[in-house]
C-alpha cells in the first residue's frame, strides 16, 4: 500500500510567545521542523511527504531551506485556521483512493523511525494506529463548580503523533463538519464511528509547545550527540 505522511506545521505558536512560529525555532543548529522531516525521510526516503505551513510563512520557510541547504522531496501546502483544517488541506493533496497516511505534528522532532514504522504496520492491519504513553503524574477531575476529585490514572493515556490511518477511513471522517472537541485526528475518526488502536509512543516524543520545551529539546539533543 502506498504510504503518505502529512506533517502539520500550519500553526502560529501562540503558547511559545515568540514572533517566529515555533516550528522554525532552531535547536541543535537547525529549525525544529527540519529535524522532524529528517526523521520521516530516515524511516523511508521514498515516503510521499506533504508539509502543511501557514500561508504567511511560505517564503520564510523557503529562505530557511536555502540557508540550511535543505531540499527534501516534499510537497508543500498552505494550512487552515485550525489543526483540523490544516490536516484536511494536506489530505486534499493526496489523489489516490487507497493507501496509508501518517499525520504528525511538525513540532514533535524526537519521533523515531521505529515509531513511524509501527504506526504504518498497525494501521495496515487494524485501520488506525495512534501513539500514546501512560501518565507519570496523578490525575484529578475538576468539575464545573470548581470542586475536584482524584481520577483513575490507569484508565487514561496521553496521546501523541504520529497517528496513522487507512486513507479510505480518513477521507470520509474529514468530510464531517469540524467539532470543537477535534483536538487530534483520532477524535475525528472516533466521531466518524471508527475505533483506533493505541500503540506505544515515547516520553521523549514531546510536542514543543511552551518555552521550557526548547530548553528540554536542546538538552536532549546535547545528550544524544
Ligand atoms: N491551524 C493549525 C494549528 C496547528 N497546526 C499544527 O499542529 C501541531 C500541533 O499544534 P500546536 O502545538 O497547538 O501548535 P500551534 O497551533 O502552533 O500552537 P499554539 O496552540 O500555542 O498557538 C503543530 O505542529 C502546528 O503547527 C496546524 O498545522 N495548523
Ligand atoms: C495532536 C496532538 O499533538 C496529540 O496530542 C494534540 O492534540 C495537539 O493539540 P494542540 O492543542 O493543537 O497542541
Amino acid at each position: 500500500m502506498t504510504k503518505f505522511a502529512i506533517i502539520v506545521a500550519g500553526g502560529s505558536g501562540t503558547r511559545m510567545g515568540k514572533k517566529m512560529p515555533k516550528q522554525f525555532i532552531e535547536i541543535g543548529g537547525k529549525p525544529i521542523l527540519m529535524h522532524t522531516i529528517e526523521k520521516f525521510l530516515s524511516y523511508d526516503f521514498s515516503l510521499q511527504l506533504i508539509l502543511v505551513l501557514p500561508a504567511s510563512e511560505m517564503q520564510a520557510w523557503y529562505a530557511l531551506c536555502d540557508k540550511h541547504e535543505f531540499y527534501p522531496p516534499i510537497v508543500t501546502v498552505t494550512g487552515g485556521g485550525t489543526r483540523f483544517q490544516s490536516v484536511k488541506n494536506g489530505l486534499q493533496r493526496i489523489s489516490t483512493k487507497e493507501g496509508l497516511v501518517a499525520v504528525h505534528d511538525g513540532v514533535r522532532p524526537f519521533v523515531t523511525p521505529e515509531i513511524i514504522a509501527k504506526g504504518f504496520e498497525v494501521a495496515a492491519e487494524k485501520g488506525a494506529a495512534v501513539t500514546s504513553v501512560p501518565l507519570k503524574d496523578s490525575l484529578r477531575f475538576v468539575a464545573e463548580d470548581g470542586s475536584n476529585q482524584s481520577a483513575e490514572r490507569a484508565s487514561y493515556q496521553l496521546v501523541q503523533t504520529p497517528q496513522t490511518f487507512r486513507l479510505d477511513w480518513m477521507r470520509p471522517a474529514f468530510d464531517a463538519p469540524e467539532q470543537p472537541f477535534f483536538t487530534d485526528c483520532a477524535s475525528v475518526l472516533n466521531f466518524a464511528g471508527r475505533e483506533v488502536t493505541l500503540i506505544d509512543g515515547a516520553y521523549e516524543n514531546i510536542k514543543i509547545t511552551t518555552p521550557e520545551d526548547i530548553l528540554w529539546a536542546e538538552a536532549f539533543l546535547g545528550s544524544h550527540h
